[in-house]
């Protein structure tokens, strides 16, 4: 098997293309492959499908096997790919993922290779009970969620995936892993959450740390850092354009006025391609 390693600030990726569909064990190879010592180690396992919708197909299955219904780092990191190695030829493509649809993708190109990718990743969805969460209000913008007796106070927002965004004092230097397993899995969130810890510095700043739903604590979640924007817009925190800063480094997220739809923009980046034997 031929996989090429990717990653999107650090959030990374085993990227396997060429095949025509997701593989029936395609949970069982993403829980080993991905495992940093046994494995090759990333966040998750990447296939570049063939799509009757748009240019390509991307499925995504997170490190412990369950599949994730959107990433945007990794559809960055598919942008490049099919670029970069010449499957496609053209600066604007349309990638289809499981949960946000098919997606526009504009490539910005540098020495004729793919330096930056601005993704559309659609409307943000803020009823309740369609992120999912079990809270039938529309936004849910300062509710509770209460583990272990500290309380968390959250805005849930839904970009394809689940996201639930808590500010703190010190994002930096947060514990996620004291919280972020216990917050993943609250039964305030059916299908489980992905949980991003936010600090506003400015209205055109904030610095962000995620545990991920099924992949733990990663480097950078480019829904997340939607998610985030979104949120901080909804709180009246920043303006509708901000620099999400990340573990891995930065994104800029935007949140149209006119389409309500959010653009992204990151870069994308080889690491090595080999053979499985
Ligand atoms: N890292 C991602 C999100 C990956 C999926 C997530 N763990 C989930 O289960 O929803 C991103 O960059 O968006």
């Amino acid at each position: 098997m031929e996989f090429t390693k990717m990653h999107g600030l650090g959030n990374d990726f085993i990227i396997v293309a060429g095949e025509t569909a997701l593989p029936d064990n395609a949970a069982e190879l993403a829980v080993r492959l991905c495992n940093r010592f046994f494995g090759i180690g990333a966040d998750g396992l990447v296939y570049i499908l063939p799509s009757d919708n748009a240019d390509f197909r991307m499925r995504i299955i997170n490190s412990d096997g369950s599949e994730a219904e959107q990433c945007g780092n990794a559809i960055r990191c598919v942008a490049k790919y099919v670029y970069d190695t010449g499957l496609v030829g053209k600066t604007e493509l349309t990638i289809e993922t499981l949960g946000a649809g098919v997606q526009p993708v504009r490539l910005s190109i540098e020495s004729g290779k793919v330096a930056q990718v601005t993704v559309d990743m659609g409307e943000p969805i803020l009823n309740g009970l369609d992120v999912p969460t079990t809270i039938d209000a529309n936004p849910v913008l300062g509710h509770t969620v209460e583990v272990e007796g500290r309380e968390f106070k959250f805005t849930a927002v839904s970009m394809g995936n689940p996201h639930c965004v808590i500010y703190v004092d010190d994002a930096v230097g947060f514990d996620l892993a004291a919280w972020g397993p216990k917050l993943e899995k609250h039964p305030l969130f059916p299908r489980k959450i992905n949980v991003e810890f936010a600090t506003v510095n400015s209205r055109e700043q904030v610095d962000m740390r995620v545990w991920e739903r099924g992949a733990g604590p990663t480097l950078a979640c480019g829904t997340g850092a939607c998610a985030t924007l979104v949120s901080s817009v909804l709180n009246g925190l920043t303006g509708r354009e901000a620099t999400i800063s990340l573990a891995g480094g930065d994104l800029r997220i935007a949140w149209n006025e006119d389409n309500n739809r959010i653009y992204m923009t990151g870069p994308a980046a080889f690491v090595y391609s080999g053979t499985l034997a």
